[in-house]
């Protein structure tokens, strides 16, 4: 029998919720009934993948209290967020971009983009725990942006931005607020009437659902260009034939998602204090530990332990946890989170990433606890040996 590790890493992605792979099944084929169809199409077949598609998307809506109309489906959270930011600015004239100094590379990229194409783009400073810093933020209003994108939870530290108060202020500005909201969904409550902000991003695979679906919800009162021009599907935002087993899967997982979500963060806080507990007592730097945060989520440090050292020995040992590099080059770069909270690099490159989800189990944490101390003690051990 193969060995399993234990899986610490949810905020990369998730397993698909048995529920979700079964609702799935039939328009994969590999369940009787077997369902398919063209979505456009005028005949039964077509009629029942639309039913299918206008059911998940009012359950996407309904999981972030929404219209249905509001919903355009995508191929997941990168999509949606190049969707708005370029979208957006196809329909304006080149102004003032502002996006948090701590936003995902599918917000970054994109921005850095419109900043080639003229756009002016403020990178908003956050403070030593990754907050929005305050008085950039009322330097960045006084810029008078036109789109700002602010991210709702950060996928490596879990700290949670005060949406609602930027959108109210962003929108006196006059400028219009976008919020990623791929880590929040299924860990908080999210809302997109209560946030006020006018475009958000979602994604299938970090809440149990499949990979490859996601949505912008937006306000129908934003004009946007489409990325994919074509035969117009999900109002003329999104040309393509519709991913119906996807979308199905995506919907339901909002759903289960949302209904047990104040459970599971009880459930999963639980667990990340004791780990918290657990690596202040083993001498580590915890990061983000005053900001408010997701209830799954540990990023830390350990002193003159590099990070990716200590993943591969914990992968190793039989867990599967992330480390805070950026990875897309052949030298590893520390997380651009950290470096704008003002961690030092040397810091930041000891990064670690644990985040919990539905699966993670008590025992589970506590042999991980037990494991993380002695993998810690001997690369102490090594490090004191080869000086
Ligand atoms: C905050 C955040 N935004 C966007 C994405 C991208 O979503 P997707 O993988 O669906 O493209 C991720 C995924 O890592 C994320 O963590």
């Amino acid at each position: 029998m193969s060995f399993a590790p234990v899986y610490l890493d949810w905020n990369a992605t998730t397993p698909l919720a048995p529920e979700v792979r079964d609702a799935m099944l039939p328009w994969l084929g590999a369940a009787q009934p077997a369902r398919f169809g063209n979505a456009s199409s005028r005949h039964e077949y077509g009629r029942q993948a639309r039913a299918a598609i206008d059911e998940a998307r009012a359950r996407v809506a309904a999981a972030v209290g929404a219209h249905a109309t509001e919903v355009v489906f995508t191929s997941g959270g990168s999509e949606a967020n190049n969707l708005f930011l370029k979208g957006a600015a196809a329909c304006l004239k080149p102004g003032t971009l502002a996006i948090s100094a701590i936003e995902h590379p599918c917000v970054r990229e994109p921005a850095r983009q419109l900043r080639r194409a003229g756009w002016a783009l403020h990178e908003i400073a956050v403070d030593a725990d990754g907050r929005i810093d305050v008085a950039d933020w009322q330097r960045v209003l006084e810029a008078r942006p036109t789109l700002v994108s602010v991210m709702l939870a950060n996928n490596e530290t879990g700290v949670l931005q005060d949406v609602a108060t930027l959108a109210r202020e962003a929108r006196k500005a006059g400028a219009w607020l976008h919020t990623d909201a791929v880590q929040a969904l299924g860990k908080i409550e999210v809302d997109f009437r209560a946030l006020g902000v006018q475009a958000m991003t979602l994604s299938a695979h970090k809440l149990g659902g499949p990979l490859g679906a996601g949505a912008l919800v937006l306000d129908k009162r934003v004009e946007l260009s489409p990325l994919i021009a074509g035969g117009g599907q999900e109002r003329g935002l999104r040309s393509g034939t519709e991913n119906v087993a996807a979308i199905v899967g995506f919907g339901l997982a909002c759903q289960r998602a949302v209904a047990h979500r104040a459970a599971e963060a009880s459930r999963l806080s639980v667990m990340r204090d004791g780990i918290e507990a657990a690596l202040s007592a083993l001498g580590a730097v915890v990061f983000s530990r005053a900001a408010i945060r997701l209830p799954n989520t540990v990023f830390f440090a350990f002193d003159a332990i590099d990070g990716e050292t200590l993943v591969g020995k914990l992968d190793r040992a039989g867990f599967a946890c992330a480390s805070g590099s950026a990875c897309s080059s052949a030298q590893p770069e520390p997380s651009h989170t950290l470096l704008a909270m003002g961690v030092d690099p040397t810091v930041a490159r000891g990064a670690v990433r644990v985040s919990l989800g539905r699966d993670t189990t008590a025992e589970e944490v506590e042999r991980f606890v037990a494991t993380l101390s002695h993998v810690v003690r001997d690369l102490r051990n090594l490090a004191s040996v080869a000086l």
